[in-house]
This record gives C-alpha cells, sequence and structure tokens, in this order.
C-alpha cells in the first residue's frame, strides 16, 4: 500500500488484514489490533431501533383500531346503538341486582366476604365444563341456585348441569327416589353420600351402589354413590370426546358438603370440611387424575323470596355470629309440637318464643349478669340441636313437577344429550336399592302437608307416645293439613327422642358421650362428634381405673409393709 494511501485508511479507521501463520490478524497502520468495537454502544443501538419498531407498531395499531371504529360507527345504525346501550344497560342492573341480594340478609356473612365468595364463584362457572349443583337432600328446591343454573345456561350449551343429591343418609329412601324422580325432569340427578371420615387419607368408598347399600352402609362414614358420579363424568368425555381433561366446578349452598364431595371422590382430605357453613373461603383446585380437575367454590346464598330466619334453618349462616337468633327459633316452634318440644326440653308449658326461651335459658343455667335468663344463649342452642340433626326435618318434592322460569324444555333436552342416562338411571337405583325404608327413626314426625306421609309419622309415634299426647299431635297434623310451610313448602320435622332399630329401642338425643361400639347408632351427622366424646369417655374411663388400681396396689403395699413391721 502507498503511504498515501495508507494515510486515508488511517484516517477513515480502515482496519488492515495481514494473514499471519495461518491466523487472522488486525493491523492498522502497523499498530496493534485494538480489539472489538464497543458492545454497550452497539446494545444501547439496537434497544433503540427495537423501541422504534415498537412504537411505530402500535402508532399503526392504533390507527387501524381508529379505522375499524370509523368504519363501524359508519355502518351502525341508531337501532343497533340502541339495542347495545340497553344491552349494557341490562347486564350491569342484573349485576347490581345479585350484589344487592347478597347484601340484603343482615345475619350472613360480612358483605365483603360474600362478594369475595361470589367473585370466586364466577370464576368456577367460567372455568368449568360440567357444573355439579351440589343440593341438600333433606331439601332440595330450598338450596337450589336458580342463578347459578341461570349463568350456566347464559354462557351457552357447551356448559352442562349435573345434580347431586348429597346427604341421603339422612332421609328415607321413597322420599330420595321421589327427589330424584322430580329432579331429573330437569337435569341429571346423581344420589349421594360423601365420605365423613375424619381422617387424611384412604377415604372409604364404597363400591356398593346406591340402591344396594344397606342402612348400615348408609349410616357408616363410608361415601356411597361416587361410582356413580364417576361414570356420568367419563360418560360425559367420551360423549363429547374430550381427549384431554375436562374441568368441573362445584358448587351450591354453604355446609351442602361440596368439599366433602371432592374429598370423597379424592378419597383424600384434600379440601376442608366443617360443620359450620363458611369454611371454604375461596376457589380450590383438586386433580382427581390426568382427565378430571374439580374445582371447589364457597358457597353462596343468592335467595330471592326467602327469609333470614329460612337460610338459617337451612344451616347457610355461623349460629355464632347470629344477630337476632329468637326468629329463626319462632320458625322451628311453628314447626314442632308444643307437648313434645316441652318433653324434649323439660320446660313447662309455654305462650310464646320468648317465654319458652327464658324457660330454657333458666333450666339449661344460661343466666346474664343479675340472673336474668339468656334467650339469645338460649336460642343459639335450639339451633343447634337444628342444624346438628337432633330435631330433623325433610321436604316432600312437589306432587307435579313445572319446569322454573329460568329452564326451557330445549335446555334440558340439549343439556341432557351429554350424558347417558340410562346408565345413570341403573347407578341411581342401584345405589338406592338397599337404603332400607323400614329402619324409620322414631319420634315426633310433624308434615307440613295433606300429604300422606304425615299420617305415616303419626301412626309411627303412636306407640311411644301416650293417647292424650298422641290426639294433641295429631291434632296439629289436621289442623295443618293442606297448609304448606311457605318457606320450605311440604315438610316432615321430626324431634329425636327415640329411634328404633333391629326390634330394640336406643335413646338417639345424641348422648354427650356414647360407647365406641354404638357409634353406628348415632346420627351420622353427629357421628365425628360422639367419636371424640366417645374416646374422651374412655380415656377417662382408663384413668379412673388406673387409679383404682394404683389406690389398691398402694393400700396393700401399706398392709403388707405393716405385717412386715409385726413380724
Ligand atoms: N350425614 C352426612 N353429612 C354430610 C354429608 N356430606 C357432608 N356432610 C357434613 O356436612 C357438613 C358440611 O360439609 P362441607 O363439605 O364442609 O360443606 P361445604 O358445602 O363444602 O360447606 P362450605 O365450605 O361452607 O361451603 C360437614 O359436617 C360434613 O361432615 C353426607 O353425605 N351425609
Amino acid at each position: 500500500m502507498s503511504k498515501g494511501k495508507q494515510k486515508r485508511a488511517k484516517r477513515l479507521g480502515f482496519v488492515g488484514k495481514k494473514v499471519k501463520d495461518g491466523q487472522q490478524t488486525h493491523q492498522q497502520g502497523g499498530r496493534k489490533d485494538p480489539g472489538l468495537p464497543n458492545v454497550r454502544r452497539f446494545k444501547e443501538h439496537a434497544q433503540k431501533q427495537t423501541e422504534l419498531r415498537q412504537k411505530r407498531l402500535e402508532e399503526q395499531q392504533e390507527r387501524q383500531r381508529l379505522s375499524r371504529e370509523r368504519e363501524l360507527m359508519k355502518r351502525r345504525s341508531l337501532d343497533s346503538f340502541q339495542k347495545d346501550v340497553e344491552q349494557r344497560q341490562k347486564e350491569f342492573e342484573q349485576k347490581e341486582a345479585e350484589m344487592q341480594k347478597l347484601e340484603k340478609h343482615v345475619n350472613f356473612e360480612n358483605e365483603n366476604s360474600r362478594k369475595a365468595y361470589y367473585r370466586e364463584f364466577k370464576k368456577v362457572i367460567e372455568a368449568a365444563d360440567v357444573i355439579l349443583e351440589v343440593l341438600d337432600a333433606r331439601d332440595p328446591l330450598g338450596c337450589r341456585c336458580p342463578q347459578v343454573e341461570q349463568a350456566v345456561i347464559q354462557s351457552g350449551t357447551n356448559k352442562k348441569i349435573v345434580l347431586v343429591l348429597n346427604k341421603i343418609d339422612l332421609v328415607s329412601k321413597d322420599i330420595v327416589e321421589k327427589w330424584i324422580k322430580y329432579l331429573r325432569n330437569e337435569f341429571p340427578t346423581v344420589a349421594f353420600k360423601a365420605s365423613t371420615q375424619q381422617q387424611n387419607k384412604n377415604l372409604k368408598r364404597s363400591h356398593v351402589p346406591v340402591t344396594q347399600a344397606t342402612a348400615e352402609l348408609l349410616s357408616s362414614s363410608a361415601c356411597v354413590g361416587a361410582d356413580c358420579l364417576m361414570k356420568l363424568l367419563g360418560n360425559y368425555c367420551r360423549n363429547q370426546d374430550i381427549k384431554t381433561a375436562v374441568t368441573v366446578g362445584v358448587v351450591g349452598f354453604p355446609n351442602v358438603g361440596k368439599s366433602s364431595l371432592i374429598n370423597s371422590l379424592k378419597r383424600a382430605r384434600a379440601c376442608n370440611v366443617g360443620a359450620t357453613p363458611g369454611v371454604t373461603k375461596c376457589l380450590q383446585e383438586v386433580h382427581l387424575d390426568k382427565h378430571i380437575k374439580l374445582l371447589d367454590c364457597p358457597g353462596i346464598v343468592m335467595a330471592t323470596s326467602t327469609t333470614d330466619a329460612a337460610m338459617i334453618l337451612r344451616n347457610c349462616v355461623k349460629i355464632e355470629q347470629l344477630v337476632d337468633p329468637v326468629a329463626p327459633v319462632e320458625a322451628i316452634l311453628r314447626r314442632c309440637n308444643k307437648t313434645q318440644i316441652m318433653g324434649h326440653y323439660g320446660v313447662p308449658d309455654f305462650h310464646n318464643t320468648l317465654e319458652f326461651l327464658s324457660l330454657l335459658a333458666r333450666r339449661q343455667g344460661k343466666l346474664r349478669k343479675g340472673g336474668l335468663p339468656d334467650c339469645d344463649k338460649a336460642a343459639k342452642s335450639v339451633l343447634m340441636d337444628w342444624t346438628g340433626g337432633r330435631i330433623s326435618y325433610f321436604t316432600h318434592p312437589p306432587e307435579t313437577h313445572t319446569l322454573p322460569t329460568h329452564v326451557s324444555a330445549e335446555i334440558v333436552a340439549e343439556m341432557g344429550k351429554a350424558f347417558d342416562w340410562d346408565e345413570l338411571e341403573k347407578g341411581n337405583q342401584e345405589a338406592l336399592e338397599g337404603l332400607n325404608s323400614a329402619d324409620v327413626e322414631m319420634g315426633i314426625c310433624i308434615t307440613t302437608s295433606g300429604l300422606t306421609q304425615g299420617s305415616q309419622a303419626v301412626a309411627l309415634t303412636e306407640q311411644e307416645v301416650d293417647g292424650e299426647a298422641f290426639e294433641e299431635i295429631k291434632d296439629t297434623v289436621e289442623s295443618m293439613e293442606g297448609d304448606e310451610d311457605p318457606e320450605f313448602g311440604p315438610m316432615t320435622v321430626e324431634l329425636k327422642t327415640t329411634k328404633v332399630k333391629n326390634g330394640g329401642v336406643i335413646e338417639s338425643a345424641v348422648p354427650k358421650a356414647v360407647d365406641l361400639r354404638d357409634i353406628l347408632d348415632v346420627d351420622p351427622l353427629q357421628q365425628g362428634q360422639a367419636l371424640l366424646a366417645a374416646s374422651k369417655k374412655r380415656k377417662k374411663q382408663q384413668k379412673r381405673a388406673d387409679k383404682i388400681a394404683t389406690k389398691l396396689s398402694d393400700s396393700l403395699t401399706s398392709a403388707m409393709n405393716f405385717a412386715f413391721m409385726d413380724c
């Protein structure tokens, strides 16, 4: 390179190349190679370029959006605009109304948690392919949630509703059958009894179908009906040709047994369970297997016409947090026979609820400062008896079926297509066969309607109750005939005083501590509590026996010591 050229190359920063020992080296005007150019500067440059490109893209998208909107506005008529506004207004009003319904009940969970539960419920509805609406077999219509069904129906025909009639162990077989017959006019219905076992793993699941389950099996803590439900879900996957996973949302009123159902299917304590409402607070995912994902949802109450008292009697409210526990007790007294209530609680005759509660409070020693009876505490103890099953109840299905306003015949047909009804019918039949209707709990049964069950209930109690009292019950029932319970419909209330099983009479008002041997005879709802009390009682007995043994051995030792001393 000539000198002039070299100078020019140097000025321009040109790096000369020279091959040396097979390696490529860089030389500039005979000086050492300066290495790679400044990387940071290049990076900054590249970053600036990307940002610029991004900005240009966003600008372009915004321009496109605006032009689309302009185009839409050109095509939009006043009519469609009005329709759109009306639709938005309707949606807003519906949302507001739902929120107001949640706020209506002063006795319920605080407003924020109710709204939070509602949000969780919405999430479950959105995510689920199949919605299991869990109903308490004692009062299926009372704990049905039309808003849930409406929300599912509105989201298109892709989502399906299945009704699960849980707690079938708390009602007789014929009542379960009648309810299944009634409810399947709308949606597929599965009879179920969730496991009430206390352990964390290996929850017992009986493979005996519901119809073949004996009364003993139903009164045990094992789950019944899981096979039928699993078959139904499997069937859905096959019918819909679902190769991947199906999401199943479990929704319903508080305390109906949603979490217990999930635990029973999973056969482990995946979700928290409790006898008080509001145990589940947020959405929880439980994977049954690689094909089925279950979503547990907090219980929500969106009653439309029912009173606070009715919702309390349906165990939707925490008794301890009740602001006014007297009104629901009044509702209970209206449904029970006075003589039997007096006998059950050991109180003299009374004229109104407050008098009854003050008598009861005195009897139970629930007194305020200055010796005044604490009626609120007494009322809460009566409510605990109701929700705990010591005063049990069950409702009867209406004699004729009418579709609710939010469900049409087309929807019923469309929803039903995804399931194998024959298989479901068979599963339910099998599960119900063994439910022994002869093993009826004896007590004071009052049926508030002209249905035949009323007279059956009275006939059963005739042997137990003395003539005069029986006549009074009969009068009460007769006076109630044709007079449906306005909040529950036709309903039977039982005050459990005695229970006849295998010919023998067993005390049924749950004793504080039964023997471990007798746990199976205890009301299933009370079994967990009774088990605890029984094991406490056994420990106490063991302690007492140990104490006596120690005393005996001490006195023997001292007696022997005396004998030695005498020698
Ligand atoms: N006898 C009987 N008791 C049941 C059955 N299923 C659930 N239970 C009991 O009902 C109570 C409520 O059960 P949960 O599973 O906590 O009810 P939940 O619907 O999840 O309640 P929230 O979390 O309040 O919404 C518990 O004491 C259960 O042991 C059943 O089939 N039979």
